[in-house]
């Protein structure tokens, strides 16, 4: 029997339980309804705890799942009282066991899950980093063949806690090439026979996996938070974020608000924080990422770069920003590392460097009185603990199958 079904956003029309990425009628986002419509949590470590709301048949068992916690030394210094951080990642001491140090292993597991329980072999993906680390992790666990496109920018952040396995197919872009042209290759080698394209965004596992964080959240504080703070680069955690709030309140013991979204992005490279100042539903490249590729090279958190973010499109980020009365911040580099130095000190845990884009956003708004002192703020840390990590690991480094020149060479010639 069926756990749940994906109903598209625009026209309401309704698919059985399957990997499925798009509508037929239109190309808006797809969302799961599940038939639990309470949150029952399930005797598990991890993620597994929020099978009711994970679209897949088996429960997830790892101890890989999100933490929540109450913040206090860093919670003092920005003068509020109830902060609370997300932290995905390697943090023993406070039972966080995400051994590839970021919440893209939230979406890894019930994406793998699913591929297998709808009959899939391999699928692929392009990343900057943090999100082929975490596939290839589930991959190494579970055998399942994944395919990983990643730029060059990004091969150093392809390690592993375990021995890489053969089920790893790590592609490697040559110099010159981004985010968007992995995704771009990624898209040409997911229609050769056997692949299946895990669909970042559009995939509902990758989303509802995700949206464990915000679950997780309101578990620990008994309702959903005023606000919920995130660095975005695709904007996918912000939209799960939005899409578990709206199930929390539809399960009616969290309270009846959302959470107002607040995300931010790492100066130079803004365009969803650009199109979102003019509350345009549209990126106007010219406009709002100039120049990207420079932009990107230039940019800190390398992870939040992505050229096509699903900001417009229905169910995306644009429109949890409206609902949520959303608002988002433009941080620089500077602002990103002191912000750093500051959470790692008094949190005493290390993080990666779009969490320190969120971090520095939340000190933009306590400064600019977006949050009030009583509010009840979640901030999700969404990769940290790399350096823990270290202490109790021997990481290995995971070997490139092949190197791509281009996104529009060949495939014959990359012989994978
Ligand atoms: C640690 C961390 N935070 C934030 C992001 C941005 O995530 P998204 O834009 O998909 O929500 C990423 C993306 O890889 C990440 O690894």
């Amino acid at each position: 029997m069926g756990r749940f079904k994906l109903k598209c956003l625009k026209c309401g029309r309704e698919y059985d339980q399957e990997h499925r990425l798009t509508c037929e009628n239109d190309d808006s986002f797809l969302r799961t309804e599940y038939f639990e419509k309470k949150l029952e949590l399930r005797n598990q470590p991890g993620i597994g705890r929020f099978h009711s709301w994970l679209p897949v048949q088996e429960e997830l068992i790892t101890d890989a799942g999100p933490i929540t916690y109450k913040s206090e030394a860093f919670a003092r210094e920005l003068g509020l009282s109830n902060l609370y951080i997300g932290f995905s990642g390697y943090w023993p001491e406070r039972s966080a066991f995400i051994k590839t140090c970021s919440f893209k292993e939230l979406e890894a597991y019930p994406t793998m899950q699913l591929l297998k329980e709808t009959g899939g072999k391999a699928i692929v993906l392009a990343s900057a980093g943090n999100t082929g680390r975490a596939f290839a992790h589930v991959s190494a666990l579970t055998g399942i063949d994944v395919y990983i496109v990643v730029p060059d920018s990004g091969i150093s952040s392809l390690w592993l806690p375990e021995e890489p396995t053969e089920s790893i197919h790590l592609i490697r872009m040559s110099p010159g090439n981004d985010y968007t042209d992995a995704i771009n290759l990624a898209g040409r080698i997911a229609k050769l026979p056997g692949m299946v394209p895990e669909g970042g965004a559009r995939n509902v596992a990758r989303r509802d996996g995700m949206g464990t964080v915000m679950l997780d959240a309101a578990v620990t504080i008994g309702r959903i938070p005023d606000h919920y703070f995130q660095a975005v680069g695709s904007g996918t955690g912000g939209i799960s974020a939005w899409e578990a709030s709206i199930r929390l309140r539809d399960d009616g013991r969290f309270g009846q608000k959302l959470a107002k979204l607040q995300l931010s992005q790492n100066l130079p490279f803004v365009p969803m924080y650009n199109a979102w100042q003019e509350r345009r539903r549209d990126i106007i490249p010219e406009l709002d990422m100039k120049n990207a590729k420079k932009q990107i090279e230039e940019t800190y958190a390398t992870v939040l770069t992505n050229r096509a973010p699903p900001y417009g499109v229905t169910g995306g980020l644009y429109d949890a920003l409206v609902d949520t009365d959303g608002i988002m911040y433009a941080v620089t580099k500077e602002e990103a590392l002191e912000a750093k130095s500051l959470f790692e000190s008094l949190e005493g845990i290390d993080i990666l460097s779009p969490s320190a884009v969120a971090v520095a956003s939340l000190l933009k708004a306590v400064e600019a009185g977006k949050v009030s002192r009583d509010d009840t703020i979640l901030l999700n840390v969404a990769g940290g603990g790399y350096k823990r990590l270290k202490e109790d690991f021997n990481l290995s480094q995971v070997p490139p199958v092949a190197t791509a020149t281009d996104p529009d060479m060949p495939l014959e010639e990359l012989n994978i």
